[in-house]
């Protein structure tokens, strides 16, 4: 691993008072892979990246970069952040503005000959495709290509790790989509190891190798995006990522393995589920995501239509069972149904999970 998080915990000290921030962190991330940590605003995202980086103390655990130990709270080991060879992008990537593009660039190399200097920037503009501009100034630069030289000049020093908090914060939705999709080939050409903040699912996702969430200063899954949407740890990784509702349901022994009854029918595909006997009476709660609510007009199951939202290709339509049971529904948007309408539905679920039901309190 390139990176190697153990039980990290991060405090900081307010008013003579130790705030907890992050706690019992642990993961890993190979070497050329990138890395996302998302969640809530307040869980705790930015602090772990400082800490990372060595702008903040650990109060606890053990980090290690390329296999050298940077942090280690317990053995009071606290190496300097610049001698972490950690490159870092944050959400204002302040560039110098009284120094042209290729001088931004070239700042952290003022250890090379002029020569070697000279071609490493140009080599990091070509990256970025902007070489064009090297003699221009921040000001007349756009907000993305502002972003872009900021890039340049953090992967200049060829860190063995970049860490990136919400790059692309300022820009607009259709710039971070785009700039996203061009970072990650960068850095994949470049072989970078990179660790990115966002709250933006769509963003931790087109990004990722791997993505974290993060919530309450715990990390709650490290997984691939894909387990991450369709194998959620925990309850709140389930409603974090994706819209969906979750269901009351019945884990049972069915001819050919378990099987789920729901207010939606039953379930068959349910082998990745755990055995009934894993909830008291069988009796669980499913959830159902947006994607796993099919139209068709033939399904023998009807839902009234409270609320619809167009997403361009699709509706987000929330329903309402004749049970009294909401669920979530994705739909191609030719099928414009008006609300108070009713609709057949049935489920087509891959990867059906489940949850113990919430305790009456806590509902
Ligand atoms: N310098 C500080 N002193 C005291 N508490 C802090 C400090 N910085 C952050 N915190 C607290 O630590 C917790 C985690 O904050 P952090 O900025 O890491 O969260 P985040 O997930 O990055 O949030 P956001 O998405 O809003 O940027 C919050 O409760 C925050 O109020």
């Amino acid at each position: 691993m390139l990176l190697a998080l153990e039980d990290v915990g991060l405090h900081y000290r307010q008013r003579g008072q130790a705030v907890e921030a992050v706690r019992g962190v642990s993961f890993g991330l190979a070497r050329g892979d990138i890395g996302v940590l998302i969640g809530p605003s307040g869980c705790g995202k930015t602090s772990l990246l400082r800490a990372i980086a060595g702008l903040e103390p650990l109060s606890s655990g053990r980090l290690r970069v390329g296999g050298e130990r940077m942090a280690d709270a317990e053995a009071g080991l606290h190496r300097a952040p610049e001698t972490r060879r950690i490159g870092m992008v944050f959400q204002d990537f302040a560039l110098f503005p009284h120094l042209s593009v290729r001088a931004n660039v070239a700042f952290g190399l003022a250890k090379l000959a002029d020569k070697e200097q000279a071609e490493r920037v140009e080599q990091m503009l070509r990256l970025v495709g902007l070489e064009a501009l090297g003699k221009r100034m921040p000001h007349q630069l756009s907000g993305g290509q502002q972003q872009r030289v900021a890039l340049a000049r953090a992967l200049a020093p060829a860190p063995d790790l970049l860490l990136l908090d919400e790059p692309f914060s300022s820009l607009d939705v259709d710039l971070r989509e785009e700039l996203s999709q061009e970072l990650r080939a960068i850095l994949k050409a470049d072989g970078t190891t990179a660790l990115f903040v966002t709250h933006d699912q769509a963003e931790a996702f087109a990004l990722g190798d791997r993505v974290g969430v993060m919530h309450q200063g715990r990390l709650v899954q490290w997984d691939e995006a894909y387990t991450v949407y369709h194998r959620p740890a925990t309850r709140f990784v389930a409603d974090f990522i994706g819209h969906g509702v979750f269901t009351p349901a019945q884990l049972e022994m069915g001819p050919d393995g378990p099987q789920l009854r729901t207010p939606l029918g039953v379930l068959r595909d349910a082998t990745e589920c755990p055995l009934p006997d894993a909830y008291p009476g069988g009796r669980c709660e499913v959830l159902l995501r947006a994607d796993d609510v099919v139209h068709d007009d033939h399904a023998p199951v009807q839902a009234r239509i409270e609320r619809k939202v167009f997403r361009g290709a699709e509706f987000l339509y929330t329903l309402r069972l004749a049970d009294g049971t909401q669920v979530v529904a994705a739909v191609p948007s030719h099928h414009d149904h008006h609300v108070g309408e009713w609709i057949g539905v049935r489920a087509q679920v891959d990867h059906v999970v489940t949850f113990a039901p919430l305790p009456p309190a806590a509902v």
